[in-house]
């Protein structure tokens, strides 16, 4: 089908002209093929530890929208003011499962498609789901985000499905700040969000090393995908699909099917937690 134009830039089948990683052998995201992937009972479970102190606030970037957190030791970012900061003395991180150390929640943000048949990046025996949510953490053992996302271990981005079914009650927060960011570049505050009430009550997970779904597509993550979804309705969806990919003032474009499709496995290992 001819390359969808995405406001702001071309789609996905365009990217490899600028970012040669977009052929690389661990490229994401992948379709997972659950009974190909192999049980490792050495996998930890997932311990997922959000402080919602940290929420900073929610901007739509022009290809998504995401909630950012408070997740450096930089003292010059916390020192809005003269007034002394109250030192944040703990963020909200993500240890165990596949990874060691200790990682830290950077943003989370969505993939969703323009109708319910697609969306997701991952998909499930090549079943697409109709939105996908990023929780994108970054190794501490580097001292930035930006050095560990260019390292193999640099990062960790845990996956959840979200499959169409009743309201999500946990999801209104978010929902009810997006008429503030329709369009491209606008942000508004958003405070004390506990990120973990969005997960599933299973954190049972498949994972394989992979990289970021969108340019500069570094080969630095380890993809932690949660077998459980969660819901969202028709409605909440229809919210998504409202937000605009282009700025004010420019022809309005609709931000839907922001998403990369699977990705070549190129002999990867999908590893499961579960049996
Ligand atoms: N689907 S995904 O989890 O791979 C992903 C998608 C978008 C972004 C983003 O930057 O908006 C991110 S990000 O927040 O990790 N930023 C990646 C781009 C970047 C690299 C190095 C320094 C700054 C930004 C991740
Ligand atoms: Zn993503």
């Amino acid at each position: 089908r001819g390359e969808q134009r995405r406001a702001g830039g071309l789609g996905p089948d365009t990217w490899a002209a600028d970012f040669p990683l977009a052929n690389g052998p661990r490229q994401s995201p992948i379709n997972i093929i659950p009974k190909e992937a192999h049980y490792d009972p050495s996998l930890k479970a997932l311990k997922i530890r959000y402080d919602p102190s940290n929420t900073k606030g929610i901007l739509n970037n022009g290809h998504s929208f995401q909630v950012d957190f408070v997740d450096d030791t930089d003292s010059s970012s916390q020192q809005t003011s003269t007034v002394p900061h109250p030192v944040i003395l703990y963020y909200t991180t993500l240890t165990g499962g596949p990874i060691s150390g200790v990682y830290r929640l950077k943003q989370f943000h969505f993939h969703w498609g323009g109708s319910d048949n697609r969306g997701s990046e991952h998909t499930l025996n090549g079943i697409k789901f109709p939105c996908e949510l990023h929780l994108v953490h970054w190794n501490t053992k580097y001292p930035s985000f930006g050095e560990a996302a260019e390292k193999p271990d640099g990062l960790a981005v845990v996956g959840v499905f979200l499959k169409i079914g009743a309201a999500n009650p946990r999801l209104q927060k978010v929902l009810d700040a997006l008429d503030a960011i329709k369009t491209k570049g606008k942000q508004t505050t958003f405070a004390n969000f506990d990120p973990k009430t969005l997960l599933p009550g299973s954190l049972d997970y498949w994972t394989y090393e992979g990289s970021l779904t969108t340019p500069p597509l570094l080969e630095s993550v380890t993809w932690i995908v949660l077998k459980e979804p969660i819901s969202i309705s028709p409605a909440q969806m229809a919210k998504f699909r409202s937000l605009l990919f282009t700025g004010d003032g420019e022809a309005p474009c609709y931000m839907v099917d922001n998403y990369r499709p699977p990705q070549p496995l190129k002999g990867r290992l999908v590893r499961a937690s579960f049996k």
